[in-house]
Formats: structure tokens, sequence, C-alpha cells
């Protein structure tokens, strides 16, 4: 019997929806695992539909379209390496999240997924019917056993798969990307390969899915001497990749040989790629080749230029300065100097003309009334008319460029400057902004489309930030501190804390009231909201699903 068994990964970015695409990548990696002597060619959860498909895979037709793709693949695929693809299974009306195992033209065997997920962003047990815990398969000399992504957060299904022979564990994953989600992963799978004794194949998929951000980082971990855990191989994140991983049986067991080691980003790389891959794989796959926005000579529109830059490259993305009477000369000298530095065409609008036109039309409409917020209004409104006119007429998406802080607590304009198709920087805290910026102007990677160096002019990073609607209006005229703001959004959103325990914190009690009545006064407004790539545990849209009419305030 064979010794050795080579399993290829495929750390691919599927498309949702694109059947023929994914089959067709499939196919292509399928090709490359047959040359280089591969037994199975290992894909990723659901690779077939792409993930996550929400309710579209309870579409009847196109779950049945999915299994005919793959029931395809597999007779395309007869003479070679087996297959193990993520796929629905749609069988006496229910409908289950399942690993497909094709071999010798075909379908050999189908794993369940049983521990469905169905909390932050997940919906599986609406989706999908909970499939009993299968047994492992076998391929060739070696019995393999598959629990699917969120099986093998919890040990039962592992387990099982020991107790009924499988000799290692092959996990194919659709694991979205938060920020340093890849320490959490591993505490699960160590415990897994402690408790099982099994090596463990984790396998991502890459790419952006919506708001959401796939990023590979598959990992290969043996059991080690003494009830350790010893990491044999680590993907790159975010990168597609095709790698083999070796197989070779001991006297303990089949042990994966040492393999590539590729270098883990820290937390504002892995932030700063994901908000890039967002934005990039958004355009990619929704067929928009350029991008366009405002640029203010601020911090938050610097940055998503930045972003836009590094991902479709500075000749895909225009910037269009529309000054008021307001707009300060050191903002359109900022607005340009950064342009010039991103290497970014910036044209100029002014919106004072249509502003008065505005004003005259609604002349005897307001007859009587004060000047107010109004206005201030119409301006960010009018700049958001242009900006739309400019994408309608040349097909850019426009980028809207509310960092998660204004987002939080409303301080944006509806149909003003939250007019726009995706926000980079949607899940990117105020404080964060700062860091980011900071961060961007210090390095370089390859994978960034933009120029190096300082690309964010210091003046930028270090003024304060203002809407520039009112003369010598400053954010910190209706808003704490961003450190104490984000402070306090910290508790009340990503720890979900009560009023009395930040007050407890040392918060005053008023400032976290009015930070709490703003937060629960701007639902929605985020639900009219553009999507952005989630970076955090707690983005606004699938991980916190709040009413948009709410009575209940929490009190001090
Ligand atoms: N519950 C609800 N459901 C549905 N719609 C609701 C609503 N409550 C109000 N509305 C509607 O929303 C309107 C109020 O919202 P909105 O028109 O956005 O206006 P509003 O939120 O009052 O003002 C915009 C705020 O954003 C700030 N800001 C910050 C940074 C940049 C910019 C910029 O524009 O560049 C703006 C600006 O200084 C101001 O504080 C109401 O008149 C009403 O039509
Ligand atoms: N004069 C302007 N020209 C072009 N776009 C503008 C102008 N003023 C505002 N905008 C658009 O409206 C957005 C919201 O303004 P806001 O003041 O919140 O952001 P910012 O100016 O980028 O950063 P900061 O908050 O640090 O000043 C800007 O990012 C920009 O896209
Ligand atoms: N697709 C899944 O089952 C993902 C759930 C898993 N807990 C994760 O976030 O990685």
């Amino acid at each position: 019997m064979a010794d050795r068994f080579r399993i290829t990964l495929g750390q691919l970015n599927p498309t949702v929806g694109d059947l023929a695409g994914n089959a067709r990548k499939a196919r292509e990696a399928w090709a490359l695992a047959k040359e280089a002597g591969a037994d199975l060619l290992a894909l990723p959860e659901m690779f077939i539909t792409g993930y996550q498909t929400q309710d579209l895979v309870l579409k009847v037709a196109f779950s049945e379209d999915a299994m005919a793709t793959i029931e395809a693949l597999a007779r395309d695929c007869a003479d070679g390496p087996a297959i193990g693809i993520g796929g629905p299974f749609l069988e006496n009306e229910k409908l289950y999240n399942a690993f497909w195992i094709l071999e010798g033209g075909k379908v050999v065997a189908r794993v369940l997924k049983h521990d469905l997920p169905h909390k932050q962003l997940f919906d599986e047990l609406r989706l999908f019917d909970q499939g009993p815990i299968s047994g492992p398969y076998r391929i060739g000399p070696l019995r393999i056993g598959s629990p699917i992504c969120e099986d093998s957060w919890w040990p039962e299904v592992s387990e099982t798969l020991a107790e009924t022979g499988a000799e290692i564990l092959l996990i194919p994953n659709g694991s979205p990307y938060h920020r340093n989600k890849l320490d959490l992963r591993m505490t699960h799978i160590v415990s897994r390969v402690v408790e099982t004794g099994l090596p463990a194949v984790y396998l991502n998929s890459v790419g952006g899915q919506d708001d959401q951000l796939y990023d590979g980082a598959s990992f290969v971990l043996n059991p080690g001497a003494g009830g350790g855990v010893e990491k044999v191989m680590q993907l790159a994140p975010f990168d597609e990749i095709i790698a083999h991983v070796d197989f070779i049986r001991t006297e303990e067991g089949w042990r994966a040989e040492r393999n590539r080691m590729d270098h883990q980003p820290d937390e504002w790389e892995q932030d700063y790629r994901a908000m890039t891959e967002g934005l990039r794989d958004y355009m990619r796959k929704s067929g928009f080749k350029t991008a366009l926005l405002g640029m203010s000579g601020g911090i938050d529109s610097a940055l998503v230029a930045t972003i836009a830059a590094d991902a479709i490259g500075p000749e895909n993305v225009r910037c269009i300065m529309l000054p008021s009477e307001y707009t300060s000369p050191e903002s359109l000298e900022d607005a340009a100097d950064c342009a010039t530095r991103l290497g970014i065409q910036i044209d100029t609008v002014k919106i004072d003309g249509a502003r008065g036109a505005v004003d005259q039309a609604l002349a005897h409409l307001m007859e009587g009334t004060t000047p107010d917020l109004t206005e201030e209004n119409i301006q960010s409104r009018l700049r958001g008319v242009m900006l739309m006119a400019i994408s309608n007429k040349f097909g850019g998406l426009l980028l809207t460029t509310g960092n998660k802080s204004e987002v939080a607590v409303g301080y944006c304009t509806i149909y003003g400057d939250m007019a726009g198709g995706y926000n980079p920087i949607k899940d990117l805290y105020k404080t964060r902004v700062f860091e980011t910026c900071r961060w961007r102007n210090r390095h370089h990677r390859d994978w960034m489309l933009g120029n190096s160096g300082e690309v964010i002019p210091q003046r930028i990073i270090t003024k304060p930030p203002s809407a520039e609607l009112r003369p010598d209006q400053k954010d910190q005229d209706s808003l704490p501190p961003y450190e104490v703001l984000d402070a306090i959004l910290d508790g009340l959103v990503e720890k979900d804390m009560s009023v009395r325990e930040l007050v407890a914190m040392g918060h005053e009690a008023e400032v976290v009231l009015k930070v709490q009545s703003l937060l629960y006064g701007s639902e929605w407004k985020r639900y009219q909201a553009a999507p952005g790539p989630r970076i955090s545990p707690k983005a606004f849209w699938l991980d916190r699903r709040y009413p948009l009419v709410n009575r209940w305030r929490d009190k001090a």
C-alpha cells in the first residue's frame, strides 16, 4: 500500500453565482494537481456556488444547477486526482451544505455539514438542514474525515470522525476575515488536533463577497510529541494559491511533511489589505473598472483615495474637489497635494452656483426661516448630485468615505456624502483612520498598485477634522473628541456593554447617553448606507442587526 499521499490545496477565489467560472477554476486547479501527481485536489466550502450565497441557495433551480455543475466536473475530471469540493446538496426537500468527493468520473461520497453557524454574520440554520455527522471517506490508501468549517469549531464532529477511522482531518472553510481571525481559528484547530491525535489541513477560500472578505491563510498542523501540535504549513493571506502538501505514513500514523511557511502580517496590514481587496473584488465582481470620490482635503477622503489607488491603480481613480465658500485654501492645497502624490487625476467642480440656484428655487418656501443644517446639507447633497452625474456619464463607482465612528452616530448626510456605492472605510473607527494613514505612509507592498512613500500629506493627518459646511466648523463642535467617542462606541457596539459599565469605566454619563442616543437614532441611516469591507467581528449590517424603530434606551 502507498505510503505517500499528496493533497493539492486550492486556496482560491470563487464568485457567488458564477457556477461556470468557479467550475473552470476547479478544472484548472485539477489540471495542476494532476501534473503534480496529486491524489486529491481539495477546494473550499461551497466553492462551486461561492460563499456566502445567502437566500440564493434556497432557489431550487440554483441549487440544482450547482449540483449538475459538480456532476459535470466529476465526469470531466475522471482520469486523475480525486476532488473534494464544497457545494449544496438537495435531496428529499432537504438542503445541505455539503463537501462532495469526486473520483473516477463519479460522485463517490458527500459529507454533510452538521454544525450550522447562525451567529454574527451567519444564517445557516435558516438556509440549510443539519446533516448527520458523516463518517470518513477513503481515497486510495487514506481515510479522510472532513468537518466543514463550523464543524471544526466544536469537538463532536472531529471526535466522531477519529472514532470511526479517519486518519487525517481535511477541513474545507468559508471563514470570513476579521482582525486577527487566524489566531482564533488556530486555537480551535489546535484543540481538534490535540483531542483526536490527527493531523489537520485547514483550507480557506479568498476574495471579497459583498461586505465580507475571505482571507485564506490556510495551514496544516501535525500532532506533535507529548500531546503538542506542530504547524508544518502556512499559506499567505488573501492571495490565490495552489500548493501541494505531502502526507507520509509513519509509525504514529499519517503526518504532513514540512512545507512553506508564508509570512503573516500584523493587524494594521491585515486590515489595510482587507479594505483594499474588498474594494478591488467588489469592483471586479460587479463589473466596474474605475472609481471616483469627492476629495475634500480631509483625512477620510485621502485614505479612501489611497485605498482606491492601491486597489485598482491610480490611473483608474478620479478625485473631484467640490469647493464651496466655506472651503479653506488649505483644503484646496491638501486635496491637490494628496492627489498628486497618489498620481490620481483631480478635477474641480464648484458648487456655489448650484447652491445659489437651489436657494433661489426654494426661497418662497423658506421665507422667514433661519439658515440651519438644512442649508448645510444642501451643499453636501449637491456634491452627491455632481458626483453621481460623473458616475452616470463615465461609469465609475462612486466611493463614500464615512468612517465607522461617523457611521455609528449618523454624522453624515443622507443622500449627501452618503451617496455612493461602496465605502472602503465603513468598518474603520476614526482613531484607526489616523493610524492607518501613518502605517500606509511608512509601508508599501507588492499587492498595492499605488505609489510608495508619504502619499498622505502630514497636514491632512494632523489638522482637526472638519466637514466645512459652515464657517470654522469642526467635528468636535458636534461630537466628543474621537478618542472618547471611539472608546464609548467600542463599549456599546463591539462589546455590547451597558451604559452603567461604561460610566463605571470613567466615562461621563451625559456623554455616554448622548452617544447611545445617536447610535440608536441613526439605525435608519445605516440601513440606507453603502456596503463596505467587514474588518471587525461587529460590522454594521449582518453582525449587528438592530430595529430601525426602537424606543428603548439603556439608563445610566
Ligand atoms: N427615523 C427616520 N427614518 C427615516 N428618515 C429619517 C428618520 N429620521 C430622520 N429622517 C430624515 O433624515 C433627515 C435628517 O438627516 P440628514 O438629512 O442626513 O441630516 P442630519 O443628520 O440632521 O445632518 C447631517 C449631519 O451630518 C454631519 N456631517 C458630518 C460630516 C460630513 C457631512 C457632509 O455632509 O459632508 C455631514 C453634519 O454636520 C450634520 O451634523 C430628516 O430631515 C428626515 O428627512
Ligand atoms: N470640498 C469638498 N470637495 C469634495 N468632496 C467633499 C468636499 N467636502 C466634503 N466632501 C465629501 O464629503 C465627505 C465627508 O466629509 P468629511 O468632512 O466627513 O470627510 P473628510 O473631509 O474626508 O475628512 P475629515 O472629517 O477629517 O475632514 C468627504 O470625505 C468628501 O468625500
Ligand atoms: N462557514 C462557516 O461555517 C464559518 C464559521 C466559522 N465559525 C468561522 O467563522 O470561521
